[in-house]
């Protein structure tokens, strides 16, 4: 059985400025981001899917949401991007005083590509409808690193679902906002090509905020700095898995054997108590 540990709230951490001397020059990049998350209540119209919800996202993280289908994961993501309303007595802080609006990426499992524009176009549409100059450098080296160097002139309807998912990955970097929310983006791929984006996605992220819904426990020991798994009617949510090897993790090791074991149980208590 492995430890779990709770949460301590990223407001009561000392973040410092990441910084480093480069000759004379004293370059700054911006900390990680941590949000301290409570949901007094969410739900649509009439209903309410849960109560009393409270979750930290520490900074420069991975954490993981696992649950049955329909208990809320997506709906969670919805209220931090703004598109569900919080309700009375909710708050989401960030540790940097400031608000979250404006400074969030959303990547999920329907790639989200313009398929009438060119996969470079994909990429800096943002900056046109905002009516900023287009850095099609930048977009450019973001295709290289994510391996879509010549693929620019394509449309995302000639290029395989691994290759859109790539897209989306460049186009999260390109936005550059310190917390990204992803919504289950491997789920349509294949074993292997869903294998080597989890690893192209952890090193290129690994210096953002990151929110992952997954139904794969795999998926989220291999990725996951931090697992909860939601269940219940209204949704609780279980203790922090709090994993401390590096990611991404081999999914032979043994840590990942003796979590999937533990996380599988929540998930089966999940399932009987929805069921029941
Ligand atoms: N627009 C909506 N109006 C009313 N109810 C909704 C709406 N969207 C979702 N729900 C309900 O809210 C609950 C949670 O849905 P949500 O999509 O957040 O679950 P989920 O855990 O992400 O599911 P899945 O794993 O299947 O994607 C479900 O009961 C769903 O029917």
């Amino acid at each position: 059985m492995v430890a779990y540990e709770q949460s301590s709230p990223v407001l009561q951490r000392d973040v410092k400025n990441n910084s480093s001397e480069t000759g004379a020059a004293r370059v700054s990049t911006p900390s990680p981001l941590g949000v301290d998350i409570h949901l007094a209540t969410l739900g649509y119209q009439d209903t309410i899917i849960l109560e009393d919800l409270r979750l930290t996202l520490h900074p420069g993280r991975i954490t993981c949401l696992l649950g049955p289908s329909g208990v809320g994961k997506t709906s969670i993501l919805k209220s931090l991007a703004g598109f569900l309303p919080l309700s009375k007595g909710s708050r989401i802080e960030c540790s940097d005083g400031k608000p979250l609006a404006g400074r969030i990426s959303y990547m999920d499992q329907n790639d989200l590509t313009l398929p009438w524009a060119s996969v470079l176009d994909n990429l800096v549409i943002a900056a046109r409808l905002s009516g900023k100059k287009p850095d099609f450098d930048r977009a450019r080296h973001l295709l290289e690193t994510v391996g879509l160097a010549g693929k620019e002139a394509l449309l995302p309807s000639q290029l395989s679902g691994g290759m859109k998912q790539r897209v989306a990955l460049a186009r999260t970097l390109m936005d550059d906002n310190p917390l990204v929310l992803v919504d289950e983006p491997f789920s349509a791929l294949d074993a292997i090509t869903r294998h080597r984006l989890q690893d192209l996605t952890v090193s290129l992220l690994s210096t953002k905020t990151v929110l992952m819904i997954t139904h794969d426990p795999l998926e989220a020991l291999r990725m996951g700095h931090h697992i909860h798994v939601l269940s219940g009617d209204p949704v609780r949510l279980s203790d922090d898995l709090n994993l401390t090897t590096p990611v991404p993790r081999d999914p032979t090791g043994p840590d990942i054997t003796a979590c999937y074991n533990d996380i599988l149980a929540l998930l089966n208590t999940a399932r009987t108590e929805e069921l029941s």
